[in-house]
Formats: C-alpha cells, structure tokens, sequence
C-alpha cells in the first residue's frame, strides 16, 4: 500500500488542466506531497512537454508515481512511454485503474479529461494509488517489457 505522503507529479496540457487542479486538490487534502509541473492556464500548449517532465520526474525518482491529462489521455500515455522507466497506463474507469496497477505495476496513470468525468477520474486516482502490485507471474511479465529484454529470435 502506499502511504498518504507518498510524493505525486502532476502534468496536463491546456485540455486536461482543470481535471488536473481537482486531482491536486484531492491529493493535496489527502496528504501527498504534488509536484504540478504545469500546464497552468487555458492557453494552448504541447502535450509531449508535461508527459516528458513528469515521466522524468517519476523515473529519477523525485516522485513515486505520476498522473497526467490531455484532452484524450493518448497523446500525453505515448510521450510519457517515450521514457524507458515509464509505464504510463491510460485509463477510463477504476477497473482499469485497479488492474493496472495489480498487473502491469504501472508508475504513471494517465486520464482524458474529454473523455472520462471528474468524479471517475478521481476515483481511478485514489485506487491506482491505493492498489498494490500483485507480483508473481506479472513480475515475469513486466521483465518482458523493460528495458534490455528481447524477444527469442
Ligand atoms: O492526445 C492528445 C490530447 O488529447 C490533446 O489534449 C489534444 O490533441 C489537444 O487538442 P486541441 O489542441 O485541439 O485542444
């Protein structure tokens, strides 16, 4: 289980910045140390940029996992799996989020905020923060997509 001050980054473009600041401030009540690394306004900006700070962030170890928004979830999940430390799962509901964090240890958690309600969204938060990952043959699993394996020739 993780702690309520276990430390949480935060990114969004200018699509997924509202559903970021009610995470932050869910996160914040809780207890977690959040470290917003932007978007923070309405202005338009590139999702790639916060998708890479906080996978960045997460892989150096400055936080232990990392939430981010977009308008879908998709683009900011693949920047953010640009980072080979990174396993940014998208997701819709909190099954998704609960699995994914049981199966795939996932460290980043990604949401669309033209996608999925706030009220979802934050439960899938506080259970991809809550749920533990199982191990086992997942563990083989996650071997199989980290850096350094490849596939029998
Ligand atoms: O995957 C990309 C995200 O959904 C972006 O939030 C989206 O492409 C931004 O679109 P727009 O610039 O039209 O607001």
């Amino acid at each position: 289980m993780n702690p309520a001050n276990t430390p949480v980054a935060l990114g969004a473009d200018h699509a997924g910045v509202a559903m970021k600041a009610a995470i932050r401030e869910m996160l914040e009540a809780a207890g977690h140390p959040v470290a917003d690394l932007g978007t923070h306004g309405t202005e338009s900006v590139d999702y790639p940029d916060f998708g890479a700070a906080v996978a960045s962030t997460v892989a150096e170890g400055r936080a232990a996992f990392g939430v981010l928004v977009c308008g879908t979830g998709i683009g900011i999940s693949i920047a953010a799996n640009r980072n080979p430390a990174i396993r940014c799962a998208l997701v819709h509901d909190v099954t998704g989020a609960r699995l994914t964090r049981q199966h795939n240890d996932a460290n980043v958690i990604a949401l669309g905020a033209r996608m999925t309600g706030i009220e979802v969204a934050l439960d899938a938060v506080r259970t991809f923060l809550s749920t533990p990952f199982e191990g086992g043959r997942h563990g083989r699993r996650i071997q199989k997509i980290s850096p350094g394996w490849s596939a029998p020739q």
